[in-house]
């Protein structure tokens, strides 16, 4: 998906959601064990539930790999049920040396048709670059991150006295563009988002932590929204165990929606 088709979803949903899927089989409710695949109903009933407010899913990998060989299968079904125009994160959270990279990239982008991937920045320019090769699929870098483990690298200064994640932003500068690079930037860090913005203007941020987190989604808009929204704002527990009974799709549903409503108010009075 290019950005213009993104920015398009945004404006006609007047929603810059994105769900995720973090499917925990010790959540879901008790009804549903007893499914051939309860992971596969506990999503399919999400999506269908939510998909009118959301531009955006993010399958967290970690959920299915889990369920070990069955749980490629559910990801992939899960994957095929979401409706084409709206957006598909596998969050990996990948990146290794360059022909690892590749695999990886083969992986989610050709065996999987995901339009991102989160990429951790650690190993650097041939870590990342191989995701980056495939046209209109995106990179989603590790930036600023919203747990609290964020304070062990990414602020501390280097000798260019500048905190990492700021070296982060800059340096992949060179490797990508606002049109297939997008910045992980945690809602719990607050006026940090501004600061982020500052130097990367037009880039789309996927930002994770509103909800079960306690990140402000209005502080999210107010620092980080640019022309274009540049914004994908991320909610899973809060939104897919709203209720853990047999009413928990139309609980998230509402819960979405809510979100959505908010969002459609931050974009009238920021865009
Ligand atoms: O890359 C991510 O998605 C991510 C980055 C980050 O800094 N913080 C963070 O919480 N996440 C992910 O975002 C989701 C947040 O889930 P909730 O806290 O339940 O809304 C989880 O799937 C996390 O793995």
């Amino acid at each position: 998906m290019t950005r213009a088709e993104l920015f398009s979803q945004i404006q006609k949903k007047s929603s810059f959601l994105c769900v995720g899927l973090d499917a925990d089989l010790e959540k879901i409710p008790s009804h549903l064990k007893s499914e051939p695949d309860p992971i596969f109903s506990f999503c399919k009933a999400i999506i269908e539930e939510t998909a009118d407010y959301a531009v955006a899913y993010k399958p967290n990998i970690a959920f299915f790999e889990a369920l070990g060989p069955q749980g490629w299968e559910t990801l992939q079904k899960v994957t095929e049920l979401i409706p084409k125009e709206i957006f598909t994160i596998a969050d990996a959270k990948r990146g290794d040396i360059g022909n690892t990279s590749k695999l990886y990239a083969k992986a989610f982008f050709e065996k999987m048709d995901f339009d991102s991937v989160t990429v951790a920045p650690y190993m650097g320019a041939d870590s990342v670059t191989p995701f980056l090769e495939f046209e209109d699929k995106w990179v989603i870098l590790l930036a600023l991150t919203s747990n609290a483990g964020s304070m062990d690298f990414q602020l501390i200064k280097g000798e260019n006295g500048k905190p990492l994640y700021q070296s982060v932003l800059e340096k992949s500068q060179e490797w990508g563009s606002a049109e297939n690079l997008m910045y992980v930037v945690g809602a719990t860090r607050g006026e940090l988002i501004g600061e982020v913005r500052k130097v990367v203007p037009d880039h789309f941020f996927l930002v994770p932590g509103v909800g079960a987190q306690g990140g402000s989604l209005s502080e999210v808009a107010k620092y980080g929204m640019n022309s274009t929204c540049g914004l994908l704002v991320n909610s899973s527990r809060g939104i897919i165990y709203a209720s853990g009974e047999k009413d928990f799709a139309k609980a998230a549903r509402q819960e979405a929606k809510k979100l959505q409503e908010e969002m459609a108010g931050l974009l009238e009075k920021y865009l």
